[in-house]
């Protein structure tokens, strides 16, 4: 057996199809979807993506599940807002931002002196009330309420902060509301830097004791090579003793801003340390989420650490 086709297969099938079905009982499970399972290709909030989204979601609600949303694509609707309103042509997300995740400070399409970090928060600020009017029309058509919480990584270091936002989400969850949570880009920019939404998810899924982690993004998984680029890559059907070789060909094949696949990797890593089941898949697959909730194959499984030691 080569090197890859160890990697493909490391994880023993009956234990993945037993984390499968676990997986799929989940009662609390936060989705995170990334900017490109939300944007065009000009950086602009895609409201089809977003409805398919919201949808998606609401199969986990229909099934009596508590869903929490992390969602990013604040800055590209804000780039699409502020062109159709204001004419400003802030140019696509990686021309602001720049395309090793760090400020560009030579972008030539910027409309204004603001160093690019800070237009980038100022881009989230318009592009933020605008995602959040889109989610909240289309979590509309099916009378689900959604509630908007801002967080920054010091929030969740601080006891007395993380507190409150355990209350606040406990309480929503409670009243069936679904939480839409981002990073308030106003006042902390790690991750307009290292677009580092997956590890804030990470952090807020072991944090509120949910039972799966689904990061969603714009391939149907993790590969073995980039598969934009590479007509080889194959896809990664689950990880668990096998994560540092998979972490290793990571290495070689990510090269991507805003943190990109190594990112949701690692955060989909630790929350499996902490006992919990993650699933990195694609957008947009048809049904996605009720695939992983009726247990099928789909993207990449991460195996909770103790399923592995435990047999
Ligand atoms: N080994 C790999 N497996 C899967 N995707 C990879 C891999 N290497 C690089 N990528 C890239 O990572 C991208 C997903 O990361 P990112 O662009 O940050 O998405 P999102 O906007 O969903 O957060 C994919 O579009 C893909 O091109
Ligand atoms: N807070 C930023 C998200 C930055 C980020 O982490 O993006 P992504 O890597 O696409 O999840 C926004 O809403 O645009």
């Amino acid at each position: 057996m080569s090197d890859v086709d160890a990697l493909i297969g490391g994880v023993d099938p009956e234990i993945a199809k037993s984390v499968r079905e676990r997986a799929a009982a989940a009662e609390r499970v936060l989705v995170k979807a990334g900017t490109n399972s939300l944007t065009d290709e000009d950086s602009r909030l895609d409201r089809v993506k977003l409805d398919k989204l919201v949808a998606d979601v609401m199969d986990l609600r229909e099934r009596g599940k508590e869903v929490v949303l992390v969602s990013s694509g604040a800055v590209g609707a804000g780039i699409g807002r502020l062109d159709r309103m204001n004419g400003v042509k802030a140019g696509t997300r990686e021309e602001v931002i720049g395309a090793d995740g760090a400020a560009d400070s030579d972008s030539h399409r910027r409309d204004t002196d603001a160093e690019p970090i800070a237009q980038s928060q100022a881009l989230s600020t318009v592009g933020q009330s605008h995602l959040m009017r889109h989610y909240t029309q289309s979590f509309e058509r099916f009378d689900q309420t959604v509630a908007q919480i801002l967080l920054t990584g010091q929030d969740l270091d601080t006891p007395e902060r993380f507190r409150n936002f355990q209350n606040t989400i406990e309480t929503l969850l409670a009243w069936d509301v679904v939480p839409i949570i981002n990073e308030n880009d106003a006042v902390a920019v790690d991750e307009l830097q290292i677009g580092d939404n997956d590890m804030l998810s990470a952090s807020i899924a072991t944090g509120i004791g949910v039972d799966l982690l689904v990061t969603l993004t714009d391939v149907d998984g993790v590969y073995t090579g980039n598969p934009k680029y590479d007509p080889d890559a194959t896809l990664i059907e689950a990880v668990g003793d096998n994560y540092d070789a998979v972490q290793r060909l990571i290495d070689e094949s990510a090269t991507d801003a805003f943190g990109g696949i190594r990112t949701k990797v690692e955060g989909a890593h630790d929350v499996s340390v902490h006992g919990i089941p993650a699933v990195i898949a694609g957008s947009g697959t048809s049904n996605v989420l009720e695939r992983i909730a009726t247990a099928k194959p789909t993207g990449t499984l991460f195996v909770p650490t103790s399923e592995e030691t435990d047999d």
